[in-house]
């Protein structure tokens, strides 16, 4: 493949970083927590330096090599929306649990017309690792636009459903929107810069199987995408020294797409990201910053030069946490093969079967979305 770019390629195997290096290793200002700060802006602006955007590039790759977890700052979304959609979701779970039932989600193919997905989860009902997590949840895809296949006596077919918004806070609806519409922005030059930062080199034609900086862009241009708005009452399980807690507020898991902008309120001590050499590190957040972390589908694509990495939350603070994760995903129909350079640095086996990105997600759904959502590929 041909390449004028002139970023270094990004290294064969994952290092585990040491704990002299782990906190030095990323390129941009690094938070006290760790993980490096990135400033998306550069890929914002169709103006900006191509110095700018190699340093962006360069601190992504860094930080997906040794962390698969970074913050993401200068994405131009103003700090009071994502205050607004914090508080938009505080207000919503601390509606009564019936008000709140009104948009629950129900099993595709029942007379409750649900889809499996869509919709308001209670306490409890999301499982990871067999254990239950101590969280409510809403979630809403992207419309589902592939021609319908009727589910059979008027009920829907799992994904197909029309998402489902609450009446209270009255808002909540056209500021998600608006948000989901800016945030699909960022989402878009973040994988350009991803794109840029595996030394991938400018488009060489309009080929759509064409392996250029573009790829991701491409191949999340019709991004099947899931917002899901989270409510975590905190845990109140004893603590046993020296062994993990035994219940969680979302059980350690990767996540299966793309790239994963992740908003929280201030709570610290809550989100955890595994480091290579097995420790916790608590990614807390930095107000206006999203929490980035990349998913399954980037491991697959990069042939694992980037690894999805394990997360969990463990809130024990004493105040209700509240957070929007917004994932970003290749296409329903999106093909997810390992990158042919990818596989050649990594001097490994291609992974995976190379399916689309719907097949896996369906998957998923089907092996019981509640229970099993969280597993690896
Ligand atoms: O609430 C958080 O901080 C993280 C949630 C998460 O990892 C997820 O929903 O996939
Ligand atoms: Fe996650």
């Amino acid at each position: 493949m041909s390449s004028t770019t002139t970023l270094p390629p990004p290294l064969a195997t994952n290092p585990t970083p040491t704990t002299s290096t782990r906190y030095t290793a990323p390129l941009t200002t690094a938070h006290t927590s760790g993980l490096p700060i990135i400033d998306i802006s550069p890929f914002l602006s169709a103006t900006s330096a191509p110095s700018a955007r190699h340093k962006t590039a360069q601190a992504i790759n860094a930080a997906c090599v040794n962390y698969g977890f970074f913050y993401l700052s200068g994405h131009g979304i103003p700090v009071e929306k994502l205050d607004e959609i914090l508080a938009l979701a505080r207000r919503f779970f601390a509606l009564p649990l019936a008000q709140k039932n009104r948009i629950k989600r129900f099993d595709a193919g029942g007379a409750e017309g649900g889809d499996s997905a869509r919709g308001y989860q209670g306490l409890g009902e999301n499982v990871t690792g067999g254990l239950q997590d101590l969280q409510e949840a809403v979630d809403w895809y992207r419309e589902w636009d592939f021609p319908g296949e009727d589910g059979g006596d008027g009920t829907v077919k799992t994904l197909q459903g029309a998402n489902l918004w609450p009446e209270e806070p009255v808002e909540l609806k056209s500021v998600y929107e608006a948000y989901i519409a800016q945030v699909q922005g960022v989402g878009k030059a973040l994988v350009h810069a991803m794109g840029v930062a595996l030394g991938l080199g400018p488009p060489a034609s309009d080929d759509d199987d064409a392996e250029d900086e573009n790829v991701f862009v491409r191949n999340c241009a019709a991004s099947f995408w899931v917002m899901r708005m989270i409510g975590y009452p905190p845990l109140s399980t004893p603590l046993s020294p020296g062994s993990d807690p035994s219940q969680f507020s979302c059980g350690a898991h990767t996540d299966y797409g793309c790239v994963t902008l992740l908003l929280t309120d201030p709570t610290p001590g809550a989100l955890q990201v595994q480091l290579r050499d097995g420790t916790w590190l608590n990614a807390d957040p930095i107000r206006g910053a999203f929490v980035v972390n990349i998913g399954d589908m980037i491991e697959r694509w990069t042939n694992g030069l980037w690894k999805s990495t394990l997360h969990r939350v463990v809130h024990r603070g004493d105040r209700y946490r509240v957070s929007v994760p917004f994932f970003y995903e290749p296409g329903f129909d999106s093909v997810v093969r390992p990158l042919r350079e990818c596989v050649r640095r990594s001097g490994r086996a291609e992974m995976g079967e190379g399916g689309t990105y719907g097949e896996h997600l369906l998957t998923k759904v089907f092996s019981n979305f509640y229970y099993s959502k969280r597993t690896d590929w």
